[in-house]
């Protein structure tokens, strides 16, 4: 189908917009009257920018209070109409929209909006030029997609029809199956936007919270559906009112846009094969920086556990008694604290300074190519990492070059929109080459990049507790949140669930939990605060089994690990829940719902990675949202990234 967006949509003059529209592939615009009018192009000028760039101009909007007034008012709109239709014959555009009055003017008067709508109707024609009739949701008489129905049925002109628009449609609650009773070439045009749930003024709701369709809480292919069985013809095209979107860089909403777009052609087509479902994690890839200052991000519990090297019997790194230099910064903090939960060294690339730790089906690559501490990839497992490569590519992903050494196994990989990498991966399977077989380097040997630099043995393996990856929460820049949430959803196939603001210290944080169909890949999105100074954070949720087995041997052998939380915390959660003494002094955090319970705990920060340890029982769904604030407080006091 044709795919077209209006230029309020994006940031920027109407120039730059035109080019963003472009550059993300639509095919025609609405040209938005402020954005002409502000803009220093001739109108021909403006058509031929759009022609050269493969724009059609399909709509010009809005002309405002119109119909249903006394006959100078009326004379005097006709000679305004006369002045838009004329330009428009100078911009190519060959329909007009006319919005639902707003001014106290107006009568409540469906048969004189008719005759006027009819003598509007007329004039178009006499340039070429059809008008399309829509309810605004606030329109002073007229604000139901079916009242602006009957007027254009009433009026009875052939160049007046009616535009629909999926937000003054669905914020009123109204039903769109009644858009069925349209015929379709009366449909003139089909405006699309969501918009999150939010209960307030509908006009404020519109011009500033519209996102693209996926985005919001509208079933907005379920009202394209009803407006494609009337036969409608026309455009999908994209209006969205948005405060982020119009400070954004356009080139990247246009794309947001557009994929958006495609998602929901996708979505209508019963037959498509929508998402290749991720099945779980494959890995983490957590970068950091070797640095020769022992100090640097480094407790000192690890600074010891770290110096002493391996204790008694066998390890998986470097033979016990080494007597290695002191180890670098961040990278040593990570050792320890994966050391500390009971992770392995396991393998090593032998080209990279790339380490595989493992525990149950948990996997994190130490990348010591980083500057600083940071998540920067993600491995999903995938029945068909091609497929599932491929359907990223068509929803505009970034595919990522990837340089393979000959024999190393195919890595397919894609850009999230803040740049995390996600590869698809089949790891362990006979029908698939297994990337993890390229890990054959000495374990001992892989963050040495250069003589001199050394990362210490693996102490002894405590006995095994986390049993699998929980979940990643990836902070997103505040400006590409939306983005990112149809990105997950749209690529992924994962469904938002609960989403809520979390009260920090400094600020707000917009947060909302993701996962797939069978809860097999979990992500928590949170939103970085405007104009946040810092990388944003991100962290690894682990689960086990025995997490009080696991937070009894890390207070004993490594309490500076552990986010304190504090006493209040705990008063608070007594008289709440009927919790034993045993959460606080294991300083758990503890949350439950309808289906069980939760307790988790949570580290300190290397860099902007911290983690968190988790024990879901009887079903429970959520994230222990309720402990976040207490955690964000701490986390504040502590500063960023200062373990
Ligand atoms: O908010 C407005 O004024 C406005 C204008 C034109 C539209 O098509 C619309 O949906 C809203
Ligand atoms: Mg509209």
């Amino acid at each position: 189908m044709r795919k077209g967006i209006a230029t309020v949509s994006v940031s920027g003059t109407l120039t730059e917009k035109l080019a963003a529209i472009a550059a993300a592939g639509f095919d025609g615009v609405e040209i938005f009257e402020n954005d002409l009018i502000s803009c220093p192009l001739s109108p021909e000028r403006i058509r031929d920018r759009a022609a050269d760039l493969g724009l059609g101009i399909d709509l010009y909007q809005p002309l405002r209070d119109f119909e249903a007034v006394g006959p100078a008012r009326l004379e005097h709109n006709l000679r305004r109409a006369e002045r838009k239709f004329r330009l428009m014959e100078r911009l190519g555009a060959g329909m007009l929209l006319v919005c639902s009055s707003v001014s106290p003017e107006s009568a409540d008067d469906d048969d004189l909006a008719a005759e006027q709508l009819h003598a509007l109707a007329e004039l178009a024609g006499r340039h070429g030029i059809r008008v399309a009739y829509e309810a605004l949701a606030w329109g002073r008489h007229v604000n139901e997609y079916l009242h602006a129905w009957r007027i254009v049925q009433l009026a009875g002109h052939p160049n007046l029809g009616t535009c629909l628009d999926s937000f003054h449609i669905l914020s009123r609650g109204s039903d769109p199956i009644g858009i069925e009773a349209i015929p379709g070439d009366k449909v003139f045009f089909l405006q699309l936007a969501d918009a999150p749930p939010l209960a307030m003024d509908v006009l404020q709701w519109s011009r500033h919270y519209r996102c693209f369709p996926g985005q919001g809480g509208f079933d907005v292919t379920g009202l394209v559906r009803h407006v494609l069985n009337t036969g409608y013809q026309g455009p999908l095209s994209l209006e969205v009112f948005n405060d982020v979107f119009r400070q954004s860089d356009a080139c990247r909403t246009a794309l947001d846009a557009m994929r958006s777009l495609i998602a929901l052609e996708e979505s209508l087509d019963r037959r498509a094969p929508g998402p290749v479902i991720p099945t779980g994690f494959a890995f983490i890839e957590l970068t950091t920086e070797l640095t020769t200052e022992l100090t640097k991000g480094l407790t000192t519990e690890i600074a010891t556990e770290i110096k002493k090297g391996p204790a008694t019997g066998p390890a998986t790194g470097p033979s016990a008694g080494d007597t290695l230099p002191p180890a670098p910064g961040e990278a040593a903090a990570l050792v320890g604290l994966l050391a500390a939960f009971g992770f392995t060294r396991t393998g090593a690339h032998p080209t990279k300074p790339v380490e595989m730790w493992e525990q149950g089906e948990a996997r994190v690559l130490l990348n010591a190519t980083g500057t600083g501490t940071a998540l920067a990839a993600i491995g999903l497992e995938t029945p068909d990492p091609a497929a599932s490569a491929r359907r990223a590519e068509h929803l505009l992903a970034p595919v990522l070059p990837r340089e393979r050494a000959p024999g190393e196994a195919p890595l397919e990989a894609i850009a999230a929109p803040d740049g995390t990498q996600i590869f698809f991966c089949r790891s362990g399977r006979a029908d698939h080459p297994d990337w993890t077989g390229d890990f054959t380097g000495d374990p001992a040997m892989a963050l040495r990049p250069s003589p001199g630099t050394v990362i210490p043995a693996t102490p002894t393996p405590p006995p095994p507790g986390i049993t699998r990856v929980d979940h990643v929460a990836l902070t997103q820049p505040w400006h590409h949140f939306d983005e990112a949430s149809l990105f997950y959803r749209s690529v992924l196939g994962l469904r938002p669930l609960e989403s809520m603001e979390v009260p920090e210290p400094s600020g707000l944080l917009r947060s909302r939990a993701m996962a797939g169909p069978d809860e097999a890949v979990r992500m928590v999105l949170n939103q970085a605060r405007v104009g946040a100074r810092h990388t944003p954070w991100q962290h690894v949720a682990l689960s086990c089994d025995d997490i009080r087995g696991i937070a009894r041997r890390l207070h004993a052998e490594h309490p500076g690990l552990l986010l304190p939380i504090p006493d209040n915390y705990y008063d608070d959660l007594e008289a709440r829940h009927d919790v034993g003494p045993e959460i606080r002094e294991l300083g758990l955090l503890y949350d439950r719902d309808e289906y069980g319970e939760f307790l988790h705990l949570y580290t300190i920060t290397v860099g902007r990675v911290f983690f968190e340890i988790v024990e879901r029982a009887g079903g429970y769904r959520g994230y222990g949202a309720a402990n976040a604030a207490v955690r964000l407080a701490v986390q504040h006091a502590r500063g960023p990234g200062t373990p």
